[in-house]
């Protein structure tokens, strides 16, 4: 009992002690340090907020047949497969990417999410973009010419988007297929998407004020439509998914997506 009464008696003593330095201390620096003490919490806040928010999600978008499928399976298993069908749901995996998959440490997978082309599955694209880090537009550059308006079509509803357009999602135009000699440049492709978008920024503008469904216009009006002047980055490579010529592709997705 004694000794319990001597430690309160030397805590209060302390106590008292203690509140007597802190009354002896400038008021100014008691404030500064409080300040102080509440900056470097709300930096390591933000730190934290920042980091988790950092996506690793790479959306591959594009029409029925361009090559989604094989390009998601060179990704993941550096591999074609024994080919593919149509697809009827997405393709979704998180994994570290094939080519670096020998590489040594700690590498940070990807999560890469096939969308299916197909019109009707398309609108499963909106669910995805609030989460992407980048999004690869794949064009056939084989069957480009027959397939040019609906890629256009397709590619005019992605750069109209509100999601793509206030977080400036960079997107990626994959000319694919270019194993193949009769396949178009990647320069032919952006112009005539250009000028297809062009034309469709015109008739759409045009259909009725009240009818728009985009959310944003494209470009910069009473200009002709070129990619530098959407918000968002927008570039233009080659590849070929049937013969694993992805170099590009994987460039995008770490540029994007650090490892
Ligand atoms: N020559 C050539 N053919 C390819 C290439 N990539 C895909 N193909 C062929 O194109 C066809 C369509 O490929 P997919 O990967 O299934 O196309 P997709 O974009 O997933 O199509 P959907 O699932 O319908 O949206 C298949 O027959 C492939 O073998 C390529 O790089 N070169
Ligand atoms: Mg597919």
């Amino acid at each position: 009992m004694e000794g319990s009464e001597e430690i309160v008696k030397k805590l209060r003593e302390l106590l008292q002690q203690s509140e007597k330095r802190i009354r002896e201390i400038p008021q100014e620096q008691l404030y500064v340090a409080v300040a102080v003490l509440i900056a470097t919490f709300l930096f390591f806040l933000l730190i934290r907020l920042f980091k988790r928010t950092k996506s690793n999600t790479i959306i591959l978008a594009g029409l029925s047949g361009s090559g989604k499928t094989l390009l998601f399976y060179q990704l993941r298993d550096g591999s074609s497969h024994q080919g593919t069908v149509t697809s009827m749901d997405p393709n979704e995996g998180t994994f570290v990417l094939h080519s670096e998959s020998a590489k040594v440490g700690k590498i940070k997978p990807v999560h890469v999410i096939d969308v299916p082309g197909h019109s009707r599955l398309r609108t499963k694209l909106d669910e995805y973009l609030p989460q992407a880090a980048g999004l690869v537009f794949v064009v056939d550059a084989l069957d480009f010419l027959p397939n040019c308006r609906g890629a256009a079509e397709y590619l005019y509803d992605i750069l109209t988007k509100g999601s793509v357009v206030e977080k400036k999602i960079p997107v990626l135009i994959l000319c694919n297929k270019t194993d193949k000699v009769t396949a178009h440049t990647k320069e032919f492709i952006r112009k005539q998407l250009e000028k297809e978008l062009d034309k469709l920024r015109t008739s759409r503008t045009a259909l009725s004020e009240a009818d728009i469904t985009n959310e944003f216009t494209l470009g910069v009006a009473g200009e002709p439509f070129s990619f530098p002047q959407c918000h968002n980055k927008v570039t233009v490579a080659e590849s070929s998914g049937l013969t694993g010529e992805i170099s590009h592709l994987e460039q995008f997705i770490r540029e994007y997506v650090r490892p």
